[in-house]
């Protein structure tokens, strides 16, 4: 039995019942009528797949007029419709014209039942490819979605970001190879997604791989794909991302995790531009925008001897250096607050803002985990709190996580601990009020008020 409902119309009552009589043997439904005039509410009544049509009703009509106003009215509903066409055999001509405007096949009347089984058959494979295409369609489209919302926007005001921003920009619509370099979590990920939203592939797919999660025996099947009997698991073709992404972004996550042959590997694709899938020797083009992303000292590895210095020039056309989460002091409240807005939405709270105690202490905190801790943390605060604040205590961020030879204490108002993190960035930069300010997140003008307004 296939899985397939099919509506078949003619004017003939002897046609409806012998097509009804045998296909009902063979498919899931079996619908018929004898006016096309019905087509609209048997169509929105039933799930319909194949539709059998008679090509004229009139009386003593055979020009096949008819057959090819209701194919087109048909199609107008949903392209996807898979159209069969019943002609005498006069007619083929006109059956072939029909095809042009978009029937998946004809049938000669009187016909052979086995040539109209196998006529049906092919043609519900069809509907279950285009079925699945479309499902693939809004799959596709609704992770799109997901990834827009996920990463809205860059949130950040601090002279880094804002200098980062501008470079992305300008970036962004060229198709240059870039590379993001950054501790984890501080939005190298989202950096990489902005670029793409930038491109001019922007309607096209973003694809993010993850190359720390694919081991040696994956990663060429995973990312170049496979030919059927590859290897033993390989039951069908399957394409690799590089191949899925044809037209869009390819975002390489982790490079710096790779092995050098896999360095080697994926070296030539780039230089290629081509991929073979495992187990055919057929070249492919492919047509991708690379973007890679590391927290990885690649230039020190590349000086050590394990990362390929070809493979890194090919892939640094531009390089981003995200800082991390503490060198943008300023950044470190307005991303709280988007967090804070955020997740009161998700756990249905009305909580709108931070104790002064609680800025206090987001602004001392280390960040080890850059702008993803800072989320979490606010997450589980929020879950935490009552009433309409966060205070200190929710954050559950004690004194010993506070890092480095800090003497930040929790319990420090929030110039105290301005002043002291001011001071520590110039000590660390023994006076260079420009890589301070950097750090701190501020423009040297900012800087300088405070040093004046802390009598530094
Ligand atoms: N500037 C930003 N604005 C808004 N959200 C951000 C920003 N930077 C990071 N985030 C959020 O912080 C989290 C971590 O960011 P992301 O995954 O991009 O970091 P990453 O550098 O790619 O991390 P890893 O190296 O661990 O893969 C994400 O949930 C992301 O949405």
């Amino acid at each position: 039995m296939i899985d397939a409902n099919v509506l078949v119309i003619d004017d003939d009552d002897d046609i409806l019942l012998s097509a009804r009589l045998f296909l009902k043997q063979h498919f899931n439904q079996v619908v018929t009528c004898k006016s096309p005039k019905e087509i609209n509410v048997l169509l929105s009544h039933n799930e319909i797949d194949i539709i059998l049509l008679d090509m004229n009703y009139q009386k003593g009509a055979s020009n096949g007029r008819e057959g090819l106003y209701w194919l087109e009215h048909i199609l107008s509903i949903d392209k996807d419709y898979v159209v069969i066409l019943m002609t005498a055999y006069g007619n083929v001509e006109l059956a072939v014209q029909a095809i042009k405007k978009g029937a998946t096949d004809f049938i000669l009347k009187p016909w052979e039942n086995e040539k109209l089984f196998a006529t049906l058959s092919a043609a519900s494979r069809l509907r279950q490819s285009n079925k699945k295409v479309k499902k693939l369609e809004k799959i596709h489209s609704s992770l799109q979605k997901d990834q827009a919302r996920q990463f809205e926007h860059i949130v950040g005001n601090s002279a880094p970001i804002k200098h980062l921003q501008n470079t992305l920009v300008k970036v962004a619509p060229t198709d240059a190879n870039v590379l993001i370099l950054g501790e984890n979590g501080t939005g190298k990920q989202v950096f990489a997604y902005e670029l793409h939203k930038h491109s001019l592939r922007k309607n096209h797919i973003f694809m993010h791989v993850d190359l720390g999660s694919l081991n040696e025996n994956l990663f060429e099947s995973e990312l170049f794909g496979y030919a059927k009997g590859a290897f033993t698991d390989a039951k069908d073709d399957k394409p690799g991302r590089f191949e899925l992404a044809d037209g869009g972004t390819i975002f390489l996550d982790e490079i710096g995790n790779l092995s050098q042959p896999l360095q080697a590997k994926l070296l030539s694709v780039l230089q290629n531009r081509t991929v073979t899938r495992l187990g055919e020797s057929k070249e492919r083009k492919v047509n991708v925008r690379l973007i890679t992303a590391t927290n990885m000292p690649l230039h020190e590895m590349v000086t050590k001897g394990t990362f390929r210095q070809d493979l890194l020039f090919r892939i640094n056309t531009v390089e981003l250096l995200l800082p991390g989460l503490a060198q943008r002091g300023e950044d470190i409240i307005l991303l709280a607050n988007h967090f804070l807005h955020s997740f009161s939405t998700k756990y249905h709270k009305s909580l709108y803002k931070f104790e002064a105690k609680a800025e206090s202490l987001l602004l001392g905190y280390h960040w080890p985990g850059n702008v993803r801790e800072l989320q979490h943390v606010i997450e589980r605060a929020v879950i935490m709190a009552d009433g309409m604040e966060i205070s200190a205590g929710d954050l559950q961020l004690s004194p010993q996580k506070f890092g480095g030879n800090t003497i930040i204490q929790p319990e420090m108002g929030l110039e105290e601990m301005e002043k002291l993190m001011v001071q520590k960035a110039i000590d660390k930069h023994k006076g260079n009020i420009s890589r301070a300010a950097l750090e701190l997140g501020l423009t040297r003008a900012a800087l300088y008020r405070r040093i004046e307004k802390f009598d530094l």
